[in-house]
């Protein structure tokens, strides 16, 4: 194995950046003077499940929005399979799938048509389109709303078309912002089983949450965001060895209440 230094520090580099599924370097945000988010390096390997934890305003949100092209980083870049979400947007849109922590679905459509319309952006085939659709349809019990307007639909329909959305080109990367937030116990233990079994292979998840007794049980590795910084990253079992804590609650409390932020 070769040592980190001279020119393989560049290769190595490199290979990592294309071997993780999902790529954070030195991603900052400033509002004015207001710092949201500061150098928040972080990646997510393929066939892992990261959750983003951290208290109200933490920067969790923000962190994805400059993720998924949204929001403009204003320092540091992000890559989804090595591509620079920022310098090929197209190409890395065709590599994730977003939920927001709140949906905007366009209201004067149904279910139905904005999925096609999404198959058409993504240029699905149009038989395998409307094999997909009808299977997440079903699959999120949508069905019978799939020709109703969107602008007809409860909280919970629109987060459940918006992840039925996000699955639809079965993308390497899925990027959920609270993605339990207004679902009904179906549609949460369907959530629950993604969360679990969408990254086989060279597939990953990350998405924000506070919910820590499932990323506890869901996630392979979690990281904990304050105040815009990273302050502790690993799989949840470590975490709580390293911290000496019973529980995530327990270790999110600890860490959120007396550390500040390193830097
Ligand atoms: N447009 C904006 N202008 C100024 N400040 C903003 C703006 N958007 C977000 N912020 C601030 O950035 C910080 C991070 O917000 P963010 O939404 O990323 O937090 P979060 O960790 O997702 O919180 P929550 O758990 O409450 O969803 C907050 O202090 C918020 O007030």
């Amino acid at each position: 194995m070769p040592s980190c230094a001279g020119p393989w520090k560049n290769f190595a580099s490199l290979a990592s950046a294309v071997e993780s599924v999902i790529r954070l370097e030195d991603l900052s945000k400033r509002y004015g003077r207001f710092v949201a988010l500061e150098g928040l390096n972080l990646e997510v390997r393929p066939g892992e499940t990261l959750a983003l934890l951290g208290p109200n305003g933490a920067g969790k949100s923000t962190a994805l929005k400059a993720l998924v092209g949204l929001l403009r980083p204003s320092r540091g870049r992000a890559l989804v399979d090595g591509v620079d979400v920022w310098k090929e947007p197209v190409r890395a849109k065709a590599l994730f799938g977003y939920v927001p922590d709140r949906p905007y679905l366009y209201g004067k459509l149904s279910g139905l048509e904005l999925l096609r319309f999404a198959a058409g952006v993504y240029r699905l085939p149009r038989r395998e389109a409307e094999a997909r659709i009808e299977a997440l349809l079903l699959e999120f019990r949508l069905e019978r709303f799939a020709s109703s307007l969107i602008e007809t639909y409860s909280h919970g329909m629109r987060q459940k078309l918006s992840l039925a959305l996000a699955l639809l080109h079965n993308p390497r990367a899925l990027i959920l912002d609270e993605p339990m937030v207004g679902l009904d116990p179906h549609a949460t233990r369907l959530v629950r089983e993604l969360l679990r079994s969408y990254p086989q292979g060279d597939r990953a998840v990350l998405y924000a949450t506070h919910q820590l007794h499932l990323a506890e049980q869901v996630a392979h590795r979690v990281a904990l965001v304050h105040k815009g910084r990273l302050l502790a990253l690993g799989p949840p079992k470590a975490l709580l060895h390293q911290h000496q804590s019973a529980d995530l609650e327990e270790f999110f409390l600890r860490l959120t209440e007396d550390a500040a932020p390193a830097g």
